[in-house]
């Protein structure tokens, strides 16, 4: 097992929003044991609390890692999202203080895009009502507005890793796919690419969303939007609750415009499964209201559990940051018989050749360097022989621009 200069069992880990187990048994089997769990995101003041002596934050959707909690986490190493959202965490103000951010981009896809088809099965048959109908002692044995998928056109907005792959599964039930992104996005199977999203609206019987949060996709659909989708046709959403304006959706879904939704994802959520959901949606009968849980799946977080924790693991014990959403990417190999140093520093031109001159003049031997930088942050990876290291970790610590540094044995 590989050594951090910091005794393993020292290291706080704090994990929150029940992280699936996989997570804990992997830093467990790693040496690292100081595990603070919480089944639930923490009220504000209670992270604020926790974080302060925290080494690495485990989160998903729910908990907001904004400045003030980056400025109240001083000795904050990682974070790692156990899901794909990344939206979160301010990634800017992790950045500037050196600490990179990881995620699972794909482990959840499958479990979104099967939920969607179930969905898209549901409603266009009618189902929530006639369900909610049943349970009341109603009989609603009808065909009226209930149809097949076949044939149907399915609007994909956001053709990424889940869009692609709802495609293909939508395509094996006979639908036909149609998919608007802003990037120019190989088509799977008979798919086809749109250029404006207002030909998608006007064409699709279900539209899906699949955009992540960023300020081009707040808000993207709205009354406008929502007037340009075909009468009867229906809107799921299981990307984030900030891309639909909700209360011009039920105005939609009031007014018989549209015939259904399913929304997984909303623009205020509760903290946790004690808390009381609030929306504009509740009580119409047209929609499938799920509680944010299209990647809640076993398999899913099983594998999200395995996947962000090696990710941490791997950073804690080696440094490598492969697939760090907002750091400089180094793949690393192992150390033996070498200490390792981290220096994260800000990227100002002479940062390099300062490391390499303090080193020198201290007689160092360095063994191996790596360097990667993105806009505004480089970060310096030097193997040296053991009995140099503190004394390099201190002269690291001396240059111009260093954010953190630390040493691996
Ligand atoms: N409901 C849930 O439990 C889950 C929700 N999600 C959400 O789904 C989102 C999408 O996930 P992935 O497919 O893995 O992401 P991805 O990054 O693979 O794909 C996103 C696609 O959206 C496109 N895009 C970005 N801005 C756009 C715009 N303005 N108009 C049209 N297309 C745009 C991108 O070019 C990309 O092709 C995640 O960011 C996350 O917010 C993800 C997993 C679970
Ligand atoms: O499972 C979660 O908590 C969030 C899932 C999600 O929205 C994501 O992976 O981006």
């Amino acid at each position: 097992m590989s050594k951090t200069s910091l005794d393993k069992s020292k290291i706080k880990i704090l994990l929150l929003e029940g992280v699936h187990q996989t997570a804990v048994d992997n830093f467990k089997a790693n040496g690292y044991t100081n595990i603070e769990y919480h089944p639930k995101s923490l009220p504000e003041a209670d992270l604020l609390k926790a974080v302060e002596d925290a080494h690495f934050i485990g989160i998903r959707s729910r908990t907001q890692l904004t400045e003030e909690v980056f400025e109240a986490a001083k000795k904050l190493v990682a974070v790692g999202c156990f899901c794909i959202g990344t939206n979160q965490v301010e990634l800017y103000s992790a950045l500037v203080r050196g600490i990179p951010v990881f995620n699972a981009p794909y482990s959840n896809t499958r479990s979104v895009a099967e939920l969607v088809l179930g969905e898209m099965i549901m409603l266009m048959r009618g189902i929530p009502h006639k369900s909610a109908a049943c349970h009341e002692g109603g009989w609603i044995k009808s065909a009226e507005g209930s149809y097949e998928l076949r044939g149907k056109k399915l609007g994909i907005i956001g053709y990424g890793n889940i869009g692609s792959q709802l495609s293909v599964l939508a395509e094996s039930l006979g639908l036909e796919v149609l998919y608007y992104d802003v990037v120019t996005k190989l088509p799977l199977g008979n798919a086809r690419q749109l250029d404006t999203l207002d030909e998608l609206l006007a064409q699709s019987d279900i539209v899906s969303l699949h955009v992540p949060e960023l300020d081009s996709t707040k808000w993207m659909i709205a009354a406008d939007e929502l007037k340009k989708m075909k009468p009867g046709a229906h809107l799921i959403n299981a990307s984030r609750g900030s891309v639909v304006v909700i209360e011009d959706l039920a105005d939609v879904l009031k007014s018989g415009h549209l015939a259904g939704a399913a929304i997984d994802v909303f623009p205020v959520e509760p903290r946790g499964n004690d808390d009381e959901f609030v929306s504009p949606l509740r009580g119409l009968q047209n929609v499938i209201l799920t509680p944010h849980i299209g990647g809640s799946t076993l398999e899913a977080q099983a594998n999200i559990g395995k996947e962000v924790s090696e990710k941490l693991v791997r950073y804690s014990d080696n440094g490598t940051t492969t697939f760090a959403v907002n750091f400089p990417e180094v793949a690393l190999p192992s150390h033996p018989g070498k200490h390792r140093l981290l220096h994260i520093h800000e990227n100002i031109p002479g940062v390099l050749s300062e490391i390499n001159r303090v080193l020198s003049e201290s007689n160092i031997n360095i063994s191996s360097q790596y360097l990667q930088t993105n806009e505004k942050v480089g970060y310096v990876v030097v193997d040296v022989d053991v009995a140099y290291s503190q004394q390099a970790l201190e002269a690291l610590k001396q240059v111009k621009g260093t954010i953190r540094s630390r040493v691996l044995f």
